[in-house]
């Protein structure tokens, strides 16, 4: 009888816990106000990585699942039909977090008030040519879109450069744009530090979220440095240089090195057409990062302005191993550099002096 009663009781008290929860669960659901929508510009919407982006970052992959956003879309007039398509998609597909769409052929129309602009606008290159081979056509569109920008969107936008030659023409709307604040313009070298992380995973047989604090060091091109000096594994026995488990500097050195390089040209090869979805991907984890923060002790790799750090020459777009905290970067200070890394990093640089010259001569 004592055992039937207290069980009794047992049961109405989790049955008043139960209700409870669920109601004040229920109230709580109220008292949540949902976000102001971010405007998200993507130029070059029509094309392949445009295309691999929009519902990326309509589905919350770029600023947050709890975050809506309004897309303005950017292409040519040749591309206006093509445009109208993916924007009946868009619709089609009834993402949650999606508020709006604006796809355009009017530049001032795009770049009005937006918060985050993704510039992919552009030309790629076809197999054989370097990525200079796009310069003149690509740097002329970044010049003009630069004032656009600086006279319509949010006076705090945050700027990824994607199209190529991508650091030049970030430079370019840098300079096209003064008052822009140097902070906030930024090209895409996360697809080179993802390219990096993988080929380390692949070697090491580790999952690739395991793998952190790759650097990419300069100019997205084949002269880019991919140095891993400063990367862990993260292994049941706590992180560990991949140096030490990877065990082979002559591979580190040297077909690492050129793999991820080259894994541009290659990809260009196998499809006949240039990286798209994971370009995509990675310039969703760029403008994340930038806004949300990097985790506690793990830095990834931008193009940023150089302040002159590591022995940059200031004013170049060069890639940096950055850490992200309240919606800024800074570059990772007091890495030790060795003399192979120093001339490595050195040979980028030289490269981005003659792409600067090269690209003021195109504009002249
Ligand atoms: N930084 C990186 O990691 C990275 C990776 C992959 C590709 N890219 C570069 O990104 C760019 C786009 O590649 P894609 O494969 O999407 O090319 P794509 O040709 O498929 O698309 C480019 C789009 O840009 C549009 N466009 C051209 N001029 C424009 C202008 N003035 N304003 C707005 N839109 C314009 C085109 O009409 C086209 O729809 C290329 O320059 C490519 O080399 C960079
Ligand atoms: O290599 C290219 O031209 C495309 C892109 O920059 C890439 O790295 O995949």
């Amino acid at each position: 009888m004592d055992c039937l009663l207290l069980l009794q009781q047992i049961l109405v008290v989790l049955f008043t816990v139960v209700f409870f929860w669920k109601l004040i669960k229920y109230m709580w659901s109220f008292t949540k106000i949902e976000k102001e929508p971010v405007r998200v510009l993507v130029t070059g919407a029509a094309g392949q990585i445009g295309y691999a982006i929009v519902p990326m970052i309509a589905r919350g992959a770029m600023l947050g699942p709890d975050q809506p956003v309004i897309l303005h879309m950017l292409d040519i007039e040749p591309a206006l039909e093509a445009l109208k398509g993916v924007k009946m998609e868009l619709i089609d597909a009834a993402f949650p977090l999606l508020k709006g769409v604006v796809a355009t052929t009017d530049v001032v129309e795009a770049c009005k008030d937006v918060n985050i602009a993704v510039m992919i606008g552009g030309f790629p290159r076809k197999e054989g040519m370097e990525r200079k081979d796009v310069m003149s056509k690509n740097v002329s569109i970044y010049k003009a879109q630069a004032s656009a920008l600086e006279e319509h969107a949010a006076s705090d936008c945050k700027v990824l450069v994607v199209a190529n030659p991508a650091n030049t023409n970030a430079l370019i709307l840098k300079e096209f744009a003064p008052s822009i604040p140097e902070k906030n313009i930024t090209c895409l070298t996360r697809l080179d530090h993802n390219r990096a992380l993988g080929q380390i995973s692949e070697r090491l047989n580790v999952h690739v979220g395991d793998v952190k604090n790759v650097i990419i060091w300069g100019n997205h091109s084949s002269t880019q440095y991919p140095d891993v000096n400063h990367a862990t594994v993260t292994t049941g026995s706590g992180e560990k240089p991949v140096k030490e488990l990877v065990a082979d500097d002559r591979w580190l050195q040297t077909e690492f090195i050129t793999t991820v390089q080259q894994r541009g040209a290659a990809i260009i090869k196998a499809r006949k057409l240039s990286s798209a979805l994971s370009a995509a991907s990675s310039a969703c984890d760029h403008i994340r990062d930038w806004v949300l923060g990097t985790p506690k002790g793990t830095w990834v790799s931008m193009g940023v302005y150089s302040d002159g750090s590591y022995g940059i020459q200031p004013g170049l777009i060069y890639s940096f191993p950055v850490a992200c905290a309240k919606g800024e970067w800074s570059i990772v200070q007091g890495l030790k550099i060795d003399e192979f890394s120093r001339a490595k990093m050195d040979a980028t640089a030289e490269e981005l002096i003659e792409e600067k010259s090269l690209a003021h001569s195109c504009l002249n």
